[in-house]
């Protein structure tokens, strides 16, 4: 399944260390259109322009909402924070979680910033209906084994693509779920050297993205999940290699 990003991953090694120059210019633009993307997968309405100007020049947009321009600083800002531990090797633990999600929701809803949920929840759109909350910290404690076993045993794509999968599976948190997952599953995807993964806000990608999930939940069929965000490396990847002069 993966064959085809290996060869990209191996020709963008063998091109490093990359020019700096270029790195931040590529680091610069994946940040914006993550956040873009995560935010407008949720039903944020900032366009990518607009998100560029309330990240990169602090500048607020007429008629959007106040929470709308908090979440697009907020994931900025854990973007940021991920790179950080990626730099300093840092593991994926459940505190890293938590920080995370904090980042996500600090200043939106406080109270539920970094903590787990306290009542049950149900995902609009879906058949599924996540665990009741009083087994969430069961549950994470069991993914976090998981991953522990797993981390050297399956290919990265696979073990961040699934990594996401449970995590909104258990949907331990109240709101922004969603968003750290995404942000979990590319801290992971960076751990590896591979650039981050980003799911498209546009319908048709938005509604593949959700059937997949649908699909692994409901009838535990999970890799067309990680095909999905197979191809979203991939698209990454030769984003990078085009920068680079190296794919058209
Ligand atoms: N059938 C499904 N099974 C598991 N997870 C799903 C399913 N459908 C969607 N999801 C995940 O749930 C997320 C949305 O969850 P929810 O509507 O609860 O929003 P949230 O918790 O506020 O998080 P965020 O707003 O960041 O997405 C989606 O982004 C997706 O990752």
């Amino acid at each position: 399944m993966f064959a085809k990003i290996d060869e990209l991953k191996q020709r963008l090694d063998a091109l490093r260390p990359l020019p700096p120059g270029l790195v931040k210019n590529l680091r610069e633009s994946f940040r914006i259109e993550w956040t873009y993307h995560s935010n407008a997968i949720e039903g944020n309405t900032l366009t990518l322009l607009e998100t560029k100007l309330v990240i990169e020049e602090g500048i607020t947009i007429g008629g959007k909402r106040l929470k709308e321009h908090l979440e697009a600083i907020n994931h900025a800002e854990a973007i940021d924070f991920i790179e950080e531990l990626v730099a300093n090797k840092e593991h994926l633990t459940e505190h890293v979680l938590k920080q995370v999600h904090y980042l996500v929701l600090k200043s939106i809803d406080n109270e539920n910033a970094g903590k787990y949920r306290t009542y049950n929840v149900r995902i609009s759109g879906s058949s599924y209906t996540p665990p009741h909350f009083l087994h969430i910290q069961d549950e994470m404690n069991q993914l976090f084994s998981w991953y522990e076993t797993n981390q050297h045993a399956l290919h990265p794509i696979e073990l961040a693509a699934r990594f996401h999968f449970q995590l909104v599976y258990i949907h331990p948190f109240a709101d922004g779920n969603g968003r750290t997952a995404r942000l979990m599953m590319n801290f992971i995807l960076m751990q590896h050297g591979y650039p981050p993964a980003i799911v498209k806000a546009n319908p048709e990608q938005r509604r593949k993205y959700y059937e997949a999930l649908e699909k692994a939940s409901v009838k535990g069929e999970v890799t067309p999940f990680i095909q999905l965000i197979a191809a979203c490396v991939e698209e990454s990847l030769r984003h990078y290699l085009y920068a680079l002069g190296m794919e058209d």
